[in-house]
């Protein structure tokens, strides 16, 4: 069995990932960070497969301890006010104590409710983040963003709260259905976009064995967009600055979900169609060649990403969508652009009409 991985966040409220096959029985791991009682909130899809193991390794481990657990119903609609009310009910039925830790067991929409849930009750407990899905690995259970999603738009109500630890099994990722795989690929090759073109370099050439499962590439392709994650929210923890460069694609992709009621595209997949939205916006502007935008659109089309909007979406409803952006300002529209691969910054200021010239593009 492979050596786990670790890469360090640092910054005011330190914490490690640790990335390897076969974490989430590791009892001692699990319970590192943890000082009262544990929680865990997980899905009813991942619920079923690994729940138990982690209840069991965490009893072993601390047998005085009490380790309970709650269940949302799997999918993007449960990131809701609703679903988020539930979880406070269940947490207070268990009468977590300050000193208790919830531990996030699932893809990002656990991930995410999970860490608001810690954020919130007695105005703040500890979350340790264990990703299931490759997006959640890669992205979502690090950096601390916390969010529910509203009708009007995308994770609109949310807290930053680091976690204290992130345990990503990667041996869970054998029982990922397909299409959550691929839409895990696109938040890594937002990484290579926005940063790192060698490593875009680097997805091209495992492309074959990231999408059969590979085990040695699965791991290195999660250590290297977690090491850029890490190294963007150490130095950006609130989004001041260049932490929105991970928001690369995102503006049209959030949109495209809000509109579609979270019931249509999934996450990574928004973020696919937006990414190549975004490189079309650039290219408009005379920023970056076209030559950039079928690389990007190649490469999400080998990882059977799709790379259009789905059709039927009303432009100027996109448009309202992102007038409630979160990079947006009273000064207009903000985007993540690029100057080609490897290359991206915010753009203030773009102009509605440039933006819905893509749109119309598709
Ligand atoms: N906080 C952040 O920084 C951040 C970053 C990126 C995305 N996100 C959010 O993450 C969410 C998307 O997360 P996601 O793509 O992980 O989707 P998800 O959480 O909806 O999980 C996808 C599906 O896979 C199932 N599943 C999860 N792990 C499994 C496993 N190992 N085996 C079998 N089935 C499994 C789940 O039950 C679910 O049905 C979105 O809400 C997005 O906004 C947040
Ligand atoms: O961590 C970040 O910062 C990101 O932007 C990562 C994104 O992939 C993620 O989808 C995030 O939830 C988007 O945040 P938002 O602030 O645009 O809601
Ligand atoms: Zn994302």
């Amino acid at each position: 069995m492979s050596q786990p991985r670790s890469v360090a966040v640092g910054g005011d409220h330190p914490y490690t990932i640790t990335i390897g096959p076969g974490l989430l029985d590791d009892g001692a791991l699990l319970a590192g960070t943890l000082r009262g009682d544990a929680f865990v909130i997980s899905d009813d899809g991942v619920a079923p497969l690994y729940l138990q193991r982690v209840t069991d390794a965490l009893s072993r481990e601390r047998p005085g301890r009490r380790v309970a657990h709650w269940t949302l119903p799997a999918g993007e609609a449960s990131k809701s006010l609703a679903t988020f009310g539930e979880a406070i009910a269940a947490i207070a039925d268990a009468g977590l104590r300050r000193d208790a830790t919830v531990y996030a067991l699932g893809g990002g929409v656990v991930g995410d409710l999970a860490g608001f849930a810690a954020a919130a009750w007695m105005r703040g407990i500890d979350c340790v983040q264990l990703p299931t899905t490759l997006l959640a690995m890669v992205d979502s259970s690090v950096g601390g963003k916390t969010a529910l999603d509203l009708p009007q738009g995308k994770n609109l109500v949310g807290a930053f709260h680091p976690p204290r630890a992130v345990l990503a099994d990667t041996a869970v990722l054998r029982s990922l259905p397909v299409r959550e795989l691929r839409a895990g690929l696109a938040e890594v090759v937002k990484y290579g976009a926005i940063v790192d073109a060698a490593f875009l370099d680097w997805l091209e050439a495992h492309a074959d064995a990231l999408l059969a499962g590979d085990d040695a590439a699965l791991a290195e392709a999660i250590a290297r967009s977690c090491a850029h994650k890490a190294a963007i929210v150490e130095r950006d923890p609130f989004e001041h600055g260049d932490r929105a460069l991970l928001n690369f694609g995102h503006t049209f992709g959030h949109a495209i979900e809000t509109e579609q009621g979270y019931g249509g595209l999934i996450h990574g997949e928004a973020v696919a169609v937006g990414m190549v939205q975004a490189a079309r916006l650039s290219e408009r502007l005379g920023l970056a060649p076209a030559s950039d935008t079928a690389r990007l659109r190649t490469l999400l089309e080998r990882f059977g990403l799709p790379v259009c909007a789905p059709p039927g979406l009303d432009s100027d409803a996109l448009l309202g969508h992102m007038r409630l952006d979160k990079k947006a300002q009273s000064g207009g529209l903000r985007f993540i652009v690029w100057d080609g691969a490897g290359r991206a910054r915010v753009l203030p200021g773009v102009a509605e009409s440039e933006v819905r010239a893509v749109l119309a593009e598709g």
